[in-house]
């Protein structure tokens, strides 16, 4: 490829070391080699270095995420790396990333999304059911308010408990007893090569996904043209044009990824599909629409799609959960 060349003999002439950053678990470094090793088979000639770093989302693992907020919880200490210079990029799963980045530093490509879908790994006791065949009471862990609110709307009659850890914590808690099923998203599963543990994928009927889930954010340096060229070279543009449509939804909405906020969207030649959902915390509200256009114009779908549910009672649900779990 004649651009890849291009670039890779330009860093090399300044004989420079690309440096990564990760948070340390197993999916974040899962994700990060994978990053690397596509990097290294455009441009074979540079080095790149892994640095990991710990985040304040991998420290505070006995709080509820929902009570603790979510602005940056999993990229802070990588941003201010990258900001004095210790690492050059970092990778993230694009749904933990905030929508509004520092200044100084911007998402300078998306890879091709793994399924985006929530998935479900009932206990052993379990395992020939769906959630519509289970009993009345069943424990459902899950950490996501979004999860939450979607679950309780279709199943009112089971029981749902908040689980944090990684997701081996997690499947843990699962097998011991502690919960009757978990949901997940099915990426993080697959990614971990533990796709044999999903027994059931929701359908959007069920449960619209998290605004990024799925996809890789890679955030860098706004002024480092050699590091955004390099990026280039792996963006998957159908899922940059869906997700630049999600995150700006989900700006206008002013919600992080802890608000029961979900999507599903769509790209078919050139025509992109935006479904989202604003749903109160007891399940009862939920509020979705959808919107079509242009590729081309994904943030302005996003920010029509925000404006139609605002119209539709969103903002009044949003400011009743920002006043419960800040207040
Ligand atoms: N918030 C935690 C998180 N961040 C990314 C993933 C999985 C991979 C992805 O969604 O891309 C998960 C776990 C989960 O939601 O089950």
């Amino acid at each position: 490829m004649a651009q890849s060349q291009l670039v890779s003999l330009s860093i090399d002439s300044g004989s420079r070391t690309i440096r990564i950053g990760s948070r340390k678990s197993q999916l974040a470094l899962v994700q990060t080699y994978w990053v690397k090793e596509q990097l290294q088979q455009h441009f074979p000639n540079i080095n790149f270095e892994v640095h990991t770093m710990s985040t304040q989302g991998d420290n505070i693992l006995d709080v509820a995420l929902a009570k603790i907020g979510d602005k940056g919880l999993f990229t802070k200490e990588l941003e201010l790396g990258m900001l004095n210079g210790e690492i050059d990029f970092a990778v993230h799963s694009l749904k933990d990333l905030p929508t509004n980045l520092p200044t100084g530093l911007v998402l300078g490509a998306v890879t091709e999304r793994e399924n985006p879908a929530d998935a479900v790994v009932f206990h052993e006791k379990y395992k020939d059911r769906q959630l519509d065949t289970l009993p009345a009471g069943a424990v459902i862990g899950t950490s996501s308010l979004r999860r939450l609110a979607q679950l309780r709307n279709k199943f009112p009659e089971f029981t749902f408990k908040d689980v944090r850890g990684n997701l081996n914590t997690r499947l843990a808690k699962l097998d011991n007893g502690e919960y009757d099923a978990l949901i997940l998203a099915a990426a993080g599963l697959q990614r971990l090569g533990m796709s044999d543990r999903i027994d059931q994928v929701l359908t959007t009927e069920i449960s619209l996904y998290a605004v990024g889930q799925g996809a890789l954010g890679i955030e860098c340096r706004a002024d480092d043209a050699d590091v955004l060229s390099l990026l280039k070279a792996i963006e998957h543009i159908p899922t940059r044009d869906r997700t630049l449509a999600e995150r700006a939804f989900l700006r206008e909405l002013e919600g992080g990824c802890q608000v029961p906020i979900g999507v599903n969207t769509k790209l078919y030649e050139n025509t992109l599909t935006l479904t989202g959902l604003v749903a109160s915390i007891d399940g009862q509200r939920l509020i979705k629409d959808t919107v079509t256009g242009a590729a081309e114009s994904a943030e302005n779908l996003g920010i029509e799609l925000a404006q139609k549910l605002r119209q539709q009672g969103a903002k009044e649900i949003l400011d009743e959960i920002f006043q419960t779990v800040r207040g």
